[in-house]
């Protein structure tokens, strides 16, 4: 029986996250609870980085807090590392991101990156991606189009209630998608209008998962 909690688990890919960070760089950040340890392990190390990206509001406010500099990503060039966390993600690194509702500019930083570091617990790894709801963000106007698009998708998408994302659009939550083909149904998502990002990461995968489990961190690529 597992003595270590999801939070523990958490903490361990958190810290050996850092052993991927480069000296004296500048390096993406994602969004959520596993991310949230990953800053406060970066705190420790700060004096040896140059600073941060963030892919939100909240991860911004939590890196300043902390006293590491955040920068615009318009400002500097391609980033070495981009480390953030995950829904779900698949024996090939493909991943569903968007809990947390930060998916766009997740995906827009992670874009930016050399390499795609995922920090997961082991309940995360999966051999299907789907049980999770693949969250889709859109332009408040286009709510009703884009949940009728996503029904010939073959999903049943739910608005989520009471949340809007940090660009001012919502999210639908799509439950029941046959994810066969993940980047071929990332393709599909894209291509509706009125789409802004969908959180499947096929074409942005993970170079590096940092997966944690009973046994300690395993680092899979
Ligand atoms: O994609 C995300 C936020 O948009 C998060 O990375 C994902 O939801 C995992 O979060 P957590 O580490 O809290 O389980």
């Amino acid at each position: 029986m597992s003595t270590l909690t999801q939070d523990d688990k958490k903490r361990a890919v958190a810290r050996k996250a850092i052993d991927f960070v480069p000296d004296d760089s500048i390096i993406g950040v994602g969004t959520g609870s596993t991310v949230n340890f990953f800053i406060d392990e970066l705190a420790r190390i700060k004096a040896r980085i140059d600073g941060c990206v963030s892919s939100s509001d909240a991860s911004t406010a939590r890196l300043k807090a902390h006293g590491i500099p955040v920068y615009e990503l318009s400002s500097v060039g391609e980033l070495q590392v981009y480390i953030d966390g995950a829904d779900e993600v698949n024996h090939s690194l493909h991943m569903i991101k968007g809990g947390g509702g930060a998916l766009t500019r997740e995906k827009i930083v992670a874009s930016a990156a050399r390499e795609f570091i995922c920090i997961a617990d082991e309940a995360k790894y999966v051999s299907k991606l789907g049980a999770f709801p693949v969250a889709v963000e859109v332009i408040p106007m286009a709510r009703s189009v884009v949940a009728r698009e996503l029904v010939h998708l073959g999903g049943h998408p739910e608005l989520r209630q009471g949340f809007t994302t940090d660009n001012g659009n919502l999210i639908l939550d799509v439950h029941d998608l046959d994810i066969l083909k993940p980047l071929e149904m990332e393709t599909a998502i894209n291509q509706i209008a009125g789409v802004v990002c969908c959180g499947i990461f096929a074409r942005q995968h993970a170079h590096v998962l940092l997966l944690g489990a009973d046994d300690g961190v395993k680092v899979i690529r």
